[in-house]
């Protein structure tokens, strides 16, 4: 009984498909990231053979991988053995990468290293690759993926910034972008001290001085750190690994983070304090926040203005977080005593840049994640994710994607292929020029609404609408963009029933408004299409069509007959379908009320010619019929 209901309206305007171009005969296998080159084949371990369902079966290999085989029963990723069929992968590496990573993509794919090219190379090279793995000095521009002609795949970024990549076209694109988040925290960490102490202590200019012969000891006096206040800004990976290091100096550490857990700051015994706070009780301030809209310049006249006067800043962040003249003005008035930077606005700045000359600036060429450890590190961090993602493994560090658990992903498996089948039904369901323009899904469930991940679902509805009907390629990264770019509005709706916890979903409904339907039993009473389907044992089955009851699992195609409820009705379509040699799989009927009107759902393995689905139609107790494919 439906006790409670949530609704999510995401998308907006006019799909205007030709609904009636007839579905093309792609596969429909999943997967999350399939690639256009699909040139992979998978040769299955024979240790597991049907030990799922077939269906159950076919989304976890697919949403797994990049690669679809007909011949593909069941096994784990793990099980599966990668073929070239064609030519394996592409892999461009546009920068520097640890060996160890190296080695890991050339077990997979062909990689090609090729470095310091210039954007107009980049872009000539981009269409032959399916993955890129850059660091922080390849800008990963629109052009890039416009270049990439849909054959670009993944972009791996080397390390945490991903401010050089274009996530918004890469999503645009259903390029889906990983990162390597954590191999590079404690080196960045490392150096962000080790600056904090050389330019307390003078050491690089001391260092020039001293090389050029000078002996200047009272010159470089410096500033001790005992019972000084450092201000961390961005309480993040590295944020909280300095602020460790720090205190363990005997300074004083504050920390600014509007997004950072009160209880990991206390645990390290750090006050979050507020922006304002910060900058204006620090001695020393160091930026460890992302280069984003709100944070870029965070650091200007007017914040310098506000610091405690003589305050050192150090930035191994990102070199956009500070506008670098005003940052220059500040040294000039002496607002700040010092600062050191391993990061600029433009990389390499200037050599005539008055920031990297000015005498109280230490300044190094992005090395904050350049020790050997981090660099092997984040090289077998980023080859692993990408690797993963070329195989269509949903990506534990995508930053355009949603994440969805493994755990999630293995309970979802079937609901996914009964989501891409509904959203194949429904489209083929709707007459000719009338573009579906509005669908909602209405999800049953035991569970919490709340609690309710509906997103990888949500992705292959859009699929299996979008799909059959364009040249469109719908993955988990581009679904909610493509559909909005094709005016198509999903809106969601989640009711709480009385069945097993258990299971994520109860059913999944789809219900398709202004649009006319070819088969007219398949409207409710508000003119809506509505098709509802289950799982039952691992297995997708269609079990509700309009108003009438079906029970019919969703593999091979299916008929829809209506028609008068009487005697005889399965045995003279089953009679026609056996004379013209098409098998049947399930066959199931529908009635609302006795000897009225009756719906029969049949799965047929063979798709039946024009001549077999004539004679249907003129059986004269059949009233309509369609043909879906799934
Ligand atoms: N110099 C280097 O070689 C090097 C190496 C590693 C990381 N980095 C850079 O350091 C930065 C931090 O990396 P991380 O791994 O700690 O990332 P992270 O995502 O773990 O941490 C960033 C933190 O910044 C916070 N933040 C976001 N907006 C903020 C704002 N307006 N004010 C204050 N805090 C804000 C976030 O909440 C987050 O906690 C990134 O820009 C990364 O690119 C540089
Ligand atoms: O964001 C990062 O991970 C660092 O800035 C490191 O960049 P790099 O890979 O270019 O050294």
């Amino acid at each position: 009984m439906a006790s409670a209901s949530s609704a999510n309206t995401i998308l907006t305007p006019p799909l205007t498909s030709s609904s009636s171009s007839s579905p093309s005969n792609k596969s429909s296998h999943l997967s999350f990231l399939n690639s256009s080159t699909s040139n992979i084949s998978l040769k299955l371990s024979h240790s597991h053979s049907l030990s799922r369902p077939r269906s159950q079966s076919l989304v976890v290999a697919n949403i797994l991988k990049i690669v679809e085989s007909p011949e593909l029963s069941f096994s784990e990723s793990r099980d599966l053995e990668f073929v070239s069929s064609k030519s394996k992968p592409t892999i461009l590496v546009s920068e520097k990468l640890g060996e160890a990573g190296l080695e890991l993509l050339r077990s997979f794919g062909n990689v090609d290293c090729s470095y310091n090219l210039s954007p107009d190379e980049l872009c000539s090279k981009i269409s032959l690759c399916d993955a890129m793995i850059v660091r922080s000095g390849t800008k990963v521009t629109r052009q890039v993926f416009e270049a990439a002609k849909g054959r670009l795949k993944v972009v791996g970024r080397a390390g945490v910034g991903i401010d050089n990549v274009d996530l918004q076209a890469a999503t645009e694109f259903g390029c889906l972008v990983v990162n390597a988040p954590t191999a590079n925290t404690i080196a960045a960490a490392e150096h962000g001290i080790a600056l904090l102490a050389s330019m307390a202590r003078n050491v690089a200019q001391a260092d020039a001085s001293m090389k050029s012969g000078k002996w200047q000891r009272n010159k470089y006096v410096g500033v001790s750190l005992v019972g000084k206040t450092l201000a961390v800004m961005g309480f993040g990976k590295v944020g909280s690994e300095v602020a460790r290091r720090a205190k363990g100096l005997g300074i004083h550490v504050i920390a600014h983070d509007p997004y950072a857990p009160a209880d990991r700051a206390r645990a390290i015994g750090v006050d979050l304090v507020s922006f304002d706070q910060a900058i204006s009780t620090a001695d020393f301030i160091s930026l460890h926040m992302p280069l984003t809209p709100t944070t870029s310049k965070i650091f200007n006249d007017e914040t310098f203005a506000k610091v405690k006067k003589g305050v050192r800043i150090i930035n191994v962040a990102r070199g956009g977080v500070i506008d670098e003249d005003a940052l220059v003005r500040a040294l000039d008035s002496g607002l700040v005593a010092q600062a050191a930077l391993d990061v600029f606005t433009e990389e390499p700045p200037p050599s005539d840049s008055k920031l990297v000359q000015h005498e109280n600036v230490t300044v190094t060429p992005h090395l904050g994640a350049s020790t050997k450890e981090a660099q092997e590190g984040v090289a077998v961090e980023i080859a692993e994710a990408v690797v993963g993602a070329l195989r269509g493994e949903l990506s534990a560090t995508a930053v355009n994607a949603p994440m969805v658990p493994a755990e999630v992903l293995s309970e979802l498996a079937p609901y996914v292929v009964l989501a891409e089948k509904l959203g194949r039904l429904g489209v083929q369901s709707v007459a000719g020029g009338s573009g579906i323009k509005s669908v909602k899904v209405v999800y049953r469930s035991a569970r919490d609404p709340d609690n309710l991940d509906t997103r990888l679902v949500r992705a292959m509805i859009t699929k299996g609408i979008i799909e059959p009907i364009s040249n469109s390629f719908i993955n988990l990264v581009n679904a909610d963009f493509t559909a909005k770019q094709k005016g198509l509005r999903i809106t969601e709706e989640r009711v709480v029933v009385d069945s097993s916890p258990d299971y994520p979903f109860d059913s999944i409904q789809l219900q398709i408004s202004n649009v006319e339907s070819k088969f007219a039993s398949a409207l409710l009473e508000n003119g809506n299409i509505s098709i509802e389907g289950r799982v039952k044992d691992g297995i997708p089955h269609l079990t509700r069509v309009g108003s009438f009851s079906v029970d019919v699992s969703l593999e091979g195609n299916l008929i829809l007959c209506c028609q008068v409820d009487q005697p005889g009705m399965i045995g003279r379509v089953g009679n026609i379908l056996g004379e013209h040699n098409v098998n049947v799989s399930f066959m199931s009927v529908g009635r609302t009320v006795k000897r009225t009107k009756a719906i029969m759902a049949i799965g047929v393995d063979e798709e039946p010619d024009k001549d077999t689905l004539k004679k249907i139609g003129e059986v004269p107790a059949i009233e309509e019929f369609v043909f879906l494919e799934l």
